[in-house]
């Protein structure tokens, strides 16, 4: 049977992988029965707590659907007690009149059971992906930016549809084949004590091979969860509004269409093969459990002597075989479900989802320094450092910039600065407190950023500029007016049918922005979040020239509350900057203000030659004279 029920092929061995917090692997989700019981209690406790009288009248009926089959054979053998030719019609009514209301109410009733089964399932399924979703959403952006970590997300809303969304479903359906097993086994006692306990054992082999299942599905789903996690990015692409336009320009469409199809057709590959695992435990714990049926009839018969009321006593072994059967696959698909379910428990219970931690605050306002001393990272797998001994600083009221060639740390840098990272040296401290004295979600909330890969969030206007502040904490439409006239884009919004609260996006039926006009509402997220400090990565880099310098001017306008870190490729936009940090292969290379770095003429200038000549010669966009 181990043989049969053994590895999946193809399955890595049982080592565990690191996620944060939790390990996860053969020790910890291998089945025990601590995991199972756990897994059991989280999907009860989950469908209660959506439900309490769906719970209790779908316990009742199985309850009663439960003790059908032992009512049958104690129905039944009282009408072959009484068809002995001494008794009168009136007599075997009664018994009649139950195996009557048996077969004509079972299926109605069963029937109402299946359908709160379901009704729980899904309840329960809308509760999970609520809560993971939740979890994602809480998840330190530090985590988030590990591959690990989006795997084992993208793993746990997938074992939450296949496992957790029915086990309410399969226990309930356990219980009911279990106590019914229970109940004929009873009812046989008192034909022959041999045949019960023969009946009882036919149900042992179902439990070995669920046991051993749940170790076969854990191997499962750690080979399918990185596959579905990037058939669900495929597929994305493709349904997606931006990218199903660009791959059908670009004409790959179809390339990434069987890429995703490869990948179904492997999880169909891995799924075809644990349910042939599936069917061969099926048939051998049928085998086995057949025997012992076999050996239960053969008590029976020679229990009662051969005498016709042994009729009910093989209907009741014949019932209880069913019973058992059913009790088996219900069981072990419960072994199995059980700890994975136990998982997304882990999962779930590793960030607290009842408090956000005061994210979405309003920022503290009053940084009075930053300074970055000594950074140095080299990401895993890279032979050099991406940032090597980086120092920079910048007081309240200073805009500072980092440049460098495509590569040079610039990022890398930020990433630091925001937490998102720890570097393997060095210190960032604003007014000396760093990211873990401070927290990272308090550190998170100094700083309004805007990333050089800004997404670009179809939702309202107002929705759009209020990201990242409390629904609760609503920002006067004076604010929000403010943020967008920094960022120019007053008079369009102005334009839009409705204004602040106009849908954005084509494929909601909304207005559609130009890239620039994207970017520019990014701009006004970051005046709208007003925090002490700003981020901007790139933040002009898709717009137009006449209108980056009036917001580029406004910005510095306004830096006087703040501290602001710009990262530029070009050179013009940084004439008004208080000081450069020029980044080479990842270490700083020169530092100053602009004009001081173009008079040096050293690695500022090499890096911007090209514009400084177009300023040179009147036929850039620097002509415009410097500061
Ligand atoms: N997550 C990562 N894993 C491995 N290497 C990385 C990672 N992120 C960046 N790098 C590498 O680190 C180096 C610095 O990258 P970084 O993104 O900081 O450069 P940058 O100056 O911001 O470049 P750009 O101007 O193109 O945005 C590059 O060699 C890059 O390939």
């Amino acid at each position: 049977m181990v043989s049969i029920l053994g590895r999946v092929r193809g399955v890595p061995g049982g080592r565990p992988r690191h996620f944060p917090g939790r390990r996860v692997g053969a020790a910890t989700y291998g089945g025990s029965m601590r995991d199972t019981a756990r897994g059991i209690r989280f999907v009860v406790a989950r469908t209660w707590r959506a439900s309490p009288p769906r719970v209790m009248v779908s316990a009742v009926v199985t309850l009663l659907l439960a003790f059908v089959p032992a009512l049958q054979v104690l129905a039944l053998a009282t009408l072959v007690e009484r068809l002995d030719g001494e008794h009168t019609l009136r007599d075997v009514l009664a018994p009649l009149l139950v195996i009557v209301a048996i077969v004509g109410l079972a299926n109605p009733v069963r029937a109402v059971a299946t359908t709160l089964r379901v009704d729980a399932d899904h309840t329960v399924i809308a509760d999970l992906e609520r809560e993971l979703m939740l979890r994602a959403a809480r998840t330190p952006p530090r985590d988030l930016a590990r591959a690990e970590t989006t795997a084992r997300l993208q793993k746990q809303v997938e074992v939450a549809h296949a496992s957790a969304q029915y086990l309410y479903g399969q226990l309930v359906g356990a219980i009911e084949s279990v106590v019914a097993t229970i109940a004929v086994v009873a009812a046989l006692a008192t034909f022959s004590r041999l045949a019960a306990l023969l009946t009882v054992l036919a149900l042992v082999p179902a439990l070995i091979a669920g046991r051993l299942l749940a170790g076969v599905w854990r191997r499962y789903w750690d080979v399918v969860g990185p596959i579905f996690g990037r058939q669900r990015y495929l597929s994305n692409l493709l349904v997606r509004q931006r990218s199903a336009v660009e791959l059908a320009t670009l004409g790959a469409g179809d390339a990434v269409a069987a890429r995703h199809g490869r990948l179904w057709r492997d999880l169909v590959g891995h799924r075809i093969r644990l349910s042939r695992r599936e069917l061969a435990s099926d048939w051998i714990v049928g085998a086995v459990s057949t025997v012992f049926v076999l050996g239960a009839l053969v008590a029976l018969l020679v229990g009662t002597d051969l005498s016709p009321v042994a009729v009910a006593g093989v209907t009741g072994v014949t019932g209880a075989a069913a019973s058992v059967g059913m009790a088996g696959v219900q069981i072990g698909r419960v072994l199995s479900a059980a700890p994975q379910v136990t998982e997304i428990a882990d999962f779930l219970a590793g960030v607290p989802l009842t408090d956000d931690d005061g994210a979405t605050r309003p920022s503290p306002s009053g940084i009075e320094e930053l300074r970055v001393r000594g950074l140095t990272h080299t990401y895993p797998g890279r032979a050099a450092p991406a940032v090597a001994d980086v120092a920079f600083e910048a007081r309240r009221g200073e805009v500072v910039a980092l440049v460098g060639a495509n590569g040079a740390g610039k990022t890398t840098a930020l990433h630091a600065l925001l937490g998102l990272l720890t570097p393997d040296a060095g210190t960032v401290t604003l007014d000396g407190l760093g990211p873990d004295e401070v927290g990272q979600r308090p550190w998170l909330r100094r700083f309004a950023t805007m990333v050089q890969e800004y997404e670009r969030y179809e939702f309202t206007v107002r929705e759009n500029l209020q990201l990242g502040r409390s629904p609760d904490d609503a920002v006067p439409d004076e604010a929000l007016w403010r943020a967008l006239e920094l960022a120019g884009l007053t008079d369009l919004v102005r334009s839009l049918p409705d204004g602040l609260d106009t849908q954005l996006g084509e494929q909601w039926d909304g207005t559609t922005l130009s890239g620039g006009q994207w970017q520019r509402l990014s701009v006004a997220r970051v005046a709208v979040r007003d925090a002490p400090v700003w981020v901007l990565d790139e933040p002009t880099s898709a717009i137009d020239a006449e209108s980056e310098e009036a917001i580029l001017e406004r910005l510095v306008a306004g830096k006087e509350e703040r501290i602001t870190v710009l990262v530029s490729h070009r050179a013009w936009t940084l004439r008004a900057v208080d000081r450069i940090y020029v980044l080479d292969g990842g270490r700083v290379v020169e530092h100053g203000s602009y004009r001081a770095l173009v008079a040096a003429d050293g690695p500022f200038s090499r890096l911007f030659r090209n514009q400084l000549a177009g300023a040179a010669d009147g036929s850039g966009v620097t002509d415009r004279a410097l500061p």
